[in-house]
């Protein structure tokens, strides 16, 4: 284990109030075994993403996380109950914005949605003027999806998750259908938006510089069958900064780090 590293049991829960916690969570898909036995947790208030080779079960992790999808056995606990539906103060943010938004409701009827069951009517509109705002759309708030850039519908759907006020936001390569350019842009505004609503956020990634420069903590999974294979802590100071982040010598240490166990789990993966 290097300085950076801790166990995967307890990073995580030694200083913190845990919020989320993987026990021995399994999936299978048939005959085709994807989680293996994944353990960790996660406290209130923590950055983690979560990376692994293609085809590793990032996406089935955290749709177990979620309550989407049955795991095959071991269990997620959120707040204290074992997950077995999606939880109210549970949001997720997927990967295809274009599938996620509504196209026929405006992008604050999109937003307004799912705050119906818990805001009253009369708070709705301050809230959702407050997180339009805090994702870069104030007065985008009429606009339907089709009016808008791919960066800016993430940057919707990001919103709708955080205005009802979730406890934890789930990400799931969040970032992956936008252009180089938005993503940095997005990367600083999903930090940004962290900072301004305190929220615990767990973010699954294929790709280790945005992992390294998000995270408070990353986990790093084996090929599948799939365990954690390092849960790995990242110590850079906060704010970060596209440029001067990224040239911290412990940055490239992690990056490298993260890099060889990734390729390692692949070499494995590939002659299992
Ligand atoms: N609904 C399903 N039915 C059967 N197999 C599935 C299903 N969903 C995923 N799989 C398989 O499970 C494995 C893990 O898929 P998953 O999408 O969770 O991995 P991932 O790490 O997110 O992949 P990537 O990085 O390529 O997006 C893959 O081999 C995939 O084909």
């Amino acid at each position: 284990m290097t300085e950076t590293t801790l166990n995967s049991r307890t990073a995580g829960s030694a200083d913190g109030d845990v919020l989320l916690e993987l026990e021995n969570l399994q999936k299978s898909y048939g005959e085709n075994r994807i989680l293996a036995g994944v353990d960790f947790s996660i406290c209130r208030g923590e950055f983690v993403c979560v990376v692994g080779p293609s085809g590793s079960g990032k996406t089935t992790l955290l749709r177990c996380m979620a309550g989407l999808l049955d795991p095959s056995g071991g269990r997620t606990v959120f707040e204290g109950d074992e997950v077995l539906e999606p939880p109210a103060k549970l949001a997720v943010v997927f990967q295809d914005y274009s599938r996620s938004l509504l196209p026929w409701m405006t992008v604050e009827q999109n937003i307004e949605l799912p705050m119906r069951n818990k805001f009253p009517k009369t708070e709705r509109p301050q809230r959702i003027a407050q997180v339009l705002e805090s994702v870069g759309l104030a007065g985008k708030g009429g606009l339907y999806p089709w009016q808008m850039s791919g960066g800016m519908q993430q940057r919707a759907a990001i919103a709708r998750g955080l205005a009802y006020q979730p406890d934890v936001l789930l990400m799931d390569e969040p970032f992956a259908a936008v252009d180089a350019q938005t993503r940095i842009d997005l990367e600083d505004l999903v930090l940004k938006v962290r900072r301004d609503f305190d929220t615990t956020v767990v973010f699954v990634t294929h790709d280790i510089d945005e992992a390294v420069y998000l995270g408070d903590r990353v986990i790093v999974l084996s090929g599948a069958p799939t365990t954690v294979s390092e849960n790995i802590e990242v110590p850079l100071p906060h704010p970060r900064h596209q440029v001067t982040t990224k040239s911290l010598p412990e940055y490239a240490k992690l990056r490298s780090r993260i890099f060889e166990l990734i390729q390692n789990a692949k070499s494995h993966a590939s002659i299992r």
